[in-house]
């Protein structure tokens, strides 16, 4: 960790939406007026005036004592309001408590709002409450707030610009805030560089006049080379989650303070190559397909996340040779998609669609006529992995013969047989499900021919990928009564939005249930993707494993602990390791671990130093031939 400068600037701080995430006196009225029934009129005229006020609109002063005026809160509302404020610290501040603590003679508060509540919440975090300048409350003899203290400067306009006169701070001055009255200080002269804060809020009107936007107080410690939590301010690095990826994603990404922009739906490749230019990670589903085009455009990617199982829509070699590691979530959603298969499987053989829609028309049509029981029929599986294999189960369970074939050599759970080809699986089952991975090779896998192949009144089901099946052909299938009944949940052709229509052949066919791609959609699924996958994404970043990822080869490592760990990415050509272990051992550099995998394309060194190099050596690492990619953590 870079070490303080022997001269440490003077830091100015702003509190309400800067050290806290939250305006103070915003949150006071919405105590103080639980149960009134202007509540929430009342709340919000004072958070317009809190606005006004912080984008230069209003006359401070006026805007203060109109608030003070609104609200009507009292001692017992400031001490629920300083516990609330005190789970309400910005991240970052929270995760520099060493710095603030150890630093706390160069820092000062200087806000506009009451030390009542700000005083108890920065000196827990090392401040000095002699260091916090801000206005002060006045009390009846009943504890209600009646007023303020006219005499502090900083309920005038121009309050801090005079306080800071007043200071009369030598050396460097920085001020930190998100409203326009801390840029004033700059502007007036008393300080020598003003930060825009825009972790919590982002004021066009304040940024614009900012010399450098903090999106985090990690980015001020970094621009200002102090020491931090964070090696490289995690609020400079940006994650774009697109199609709809659960909110715990999100959340996990933004409790570290990445820079997370989050779309709902999924983005075309020319507008992905735009798009991804500053990215450095990415999380997808099904519908967004990472070329090789999308990846010579992402120059600061360095991590994908599949938000699902299957990883057909990303270049993963094109990937690797870039040095971004792709992660999947290979079980998340299997029993979801199973779930469905035999929901699916129970309704065609019974022949319930038709039923119910004859029903919605009014028809009444009491007949056993073409419908079956599931036992005992045989369920012929293409594909026995993950979802295969679970399927086999259940569908044993419910007294079917389970028949597979999978070109890779699988063992049979319980009594499922295994078949010698996908012709004789096809010539032998009463329902067939696919579930295959979505590689290119496996494009029309199921076609007019292998149609023909299968028994007549067999029941379809496709819930793998769309291009696994020949859609006109299977249209005809469904038509000719070849096929009984299908389920389809992936098409070739899938809309990337909810706005965009669906077309297909295999609209208004007969006992045919169409789903948008939601095998693997149900809440517990995403959730449980949600978490799993940034887990692996954060992971990689924070630590360098990379156990998990489809196309990179997988280290597990230890927890850095006193070091700084070195992640070099190459080419796989000999002679790398023995080219970098030269360069330790002419820098005199200890090496404390030292871990290398290697897969048919690249190879990922680890190397764990004990603390001390110079950036000459840093240089020398990166220039070593083959070298695709570098990072250093603490
Ligand atoms: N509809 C949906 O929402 C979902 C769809 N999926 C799809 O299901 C696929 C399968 O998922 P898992 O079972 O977890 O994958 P998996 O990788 O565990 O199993 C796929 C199996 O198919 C076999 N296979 C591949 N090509 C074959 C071929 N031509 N002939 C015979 N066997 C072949 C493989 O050897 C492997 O055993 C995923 O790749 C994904 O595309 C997965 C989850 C949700
Ligand atoms: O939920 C999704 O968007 C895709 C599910 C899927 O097809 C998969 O997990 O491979």
């Amino acid at each position: 960790m870079p070490t303080l400068t022997l001269n440490p600037p003077h830091i100015i701080i702003d509190f309400d939406s800067t050290f806290t995430k939250v305006e103070g006196l915003d949150e006071l009225a919405a105590i103080a007026l639980t149960g009134h029934p202007q509540r929430e009129k009342i709340v919000q005229e004072i958070a317009d005036l809190t606005n006004m006020g912080m984008n230069g609109e209003m006359s401070f002063s006026e805007g203060l004592h109109k608030r003070i005026d609104l609200l009507k809160a009292n001692r017992a509302n400031i001490e629920e309001l300083v516990s609330f404020l005190k789970t309400k610290v910005s991240d970052s501040f929270q995760r520099n408590k060493q710095f603030l603590t150890e630093n706390a003679d160069h820092i000062f508060i200087v806000s506009s709002g009451f030390k009542e509540f700000i005083i108890p919440v920065v000196t827990e975090l090392g401040l000095r409450a002699d260091h916090v300048y801000a206005n002060e409350f006045r009390f009846d003899e009943e504890g209600n707030i009646i007023g303020i203290d006219e005499e502090n400067v900083l309920s005038t306009d121009g309050g801090k610009i005079k306080l800071l006169s007043s200071l009369k701070l030598e050396g460097e001055v920085y001020a930190i805030g998100d409203g326009y009255t801390d840029y004033q200080i700059k502007e007036a002269g008393f300080a020598n560089r003003f930060y825009a804060f825009t972790e919590n809020v982002e004021r066009p009107k304040v940024v614009a006049v900012a010399d450098h936007i903090a999106t985090s107080f990690d980015d001020f410690l970094y621009d200002n080379k102090l020491s931090r939590s964070q090696s490289y301010p995690k609020s400079r690095i940006k994650v774009l989650l697109l199609e709809n990826v659960h909110p715990v994603a999100l959340r996990a990404f933004e409790e570290q303070g990445f820079n997370v922009e989050f779309v709902k739906g999924a983005l075309d490749e020319d507008e992905l190559c735009e798009r991804i230019k500053d990215v450095s990670i990415i999380g997808i589903r099904s519908k967004t397909n990472i070329t090789k085009r999308v990846l010579e455009n992402a120059n600061r990617l360095m991590a994908i996340g599949a938000f699902c199982i299957g990883t057909n829509q990303i270049d993963l070699e094109a990937a690797a040779e870039k040095g971004i590691a792709v992660f999947n979530a290979p079980y998340s959603n299997t029993r979801s998609v199973v779930e469905l298969a035999v929901g699916e499987m129970i309704l065609l053989i019974r022949n319930i669609v038709t039923k119910s829609n004859q029903m919605h028309a009014g028809i009444w049509d009491k007949s056993a006529n073409g419908s079956f029981e599931v036992r005992g029929k045989k369920l012929g599986m293409v594909g026995y992995g993950s979802i295969g294999t679970q399927l086999s189960v259940v569908a044993e369970a419910l007294g079917m013969e389970v028949y597979f074939y999978d070109e890779v050599e699988k063992l049979s759970l319980g009594n499922a047989r295994k078949v010698n080809s996908l012709e004789e699986l096809l010539s032998v089952a009463d329902v067939i499900s696919m579930h295959v991975d979505g590689r290119k090779e496996n494009a029309n896998l199921i076609g007019k021919r292998e149609f023909s192949l299968m028994k007549d009144g067999v029941i379809f089901m496709n819930l793998s990928r769309g291009h696994v099946v020949d859609i006109e052909a299977l249209a005809e299938a469904v038509k000719s009564g070849k096929v009984a009944g299908a389920s389809v949940d992936v098409f070739p052709k899938e809309p990337k939005t909810n706005d965009e229509s669906f077309e297909s052949a295999l609209r208004g066919l007969p006992n045919v249930i169409l789903t948008p791609h939601i095998g693997g959609s149900t809440e517990e699924a995403q959730e449980n993707i949600g978490h799993f996958v940034p887990s692996k994404l954060l992971e990689f970043m924070n630590n360098g494993s990379s156990y998990g990822s489809v196309n990179f080869p997988e280290v597990q490592l230890p927890k850095l602990k006193d070091s700084h760990r070195l992640l070099h990415i190459h080419a796989n050509v000999p002679g790398v390791l023995a080219k970098l272990n030269n360069i330790f051992a002419k820098n005199n550099i200890n090496i404390t671990g030292q871990y290398l995998k290697t897969n048919e394309k690249i190879g990922y060194v680890i190397v764990d130093i004990a603390k001390g190099y110079t950036e000459e050596f840093i240089q020398e690492v990166k220039e070593v031939e083959g070298t695709i990619r570098f990072r250093m953590l603490y």
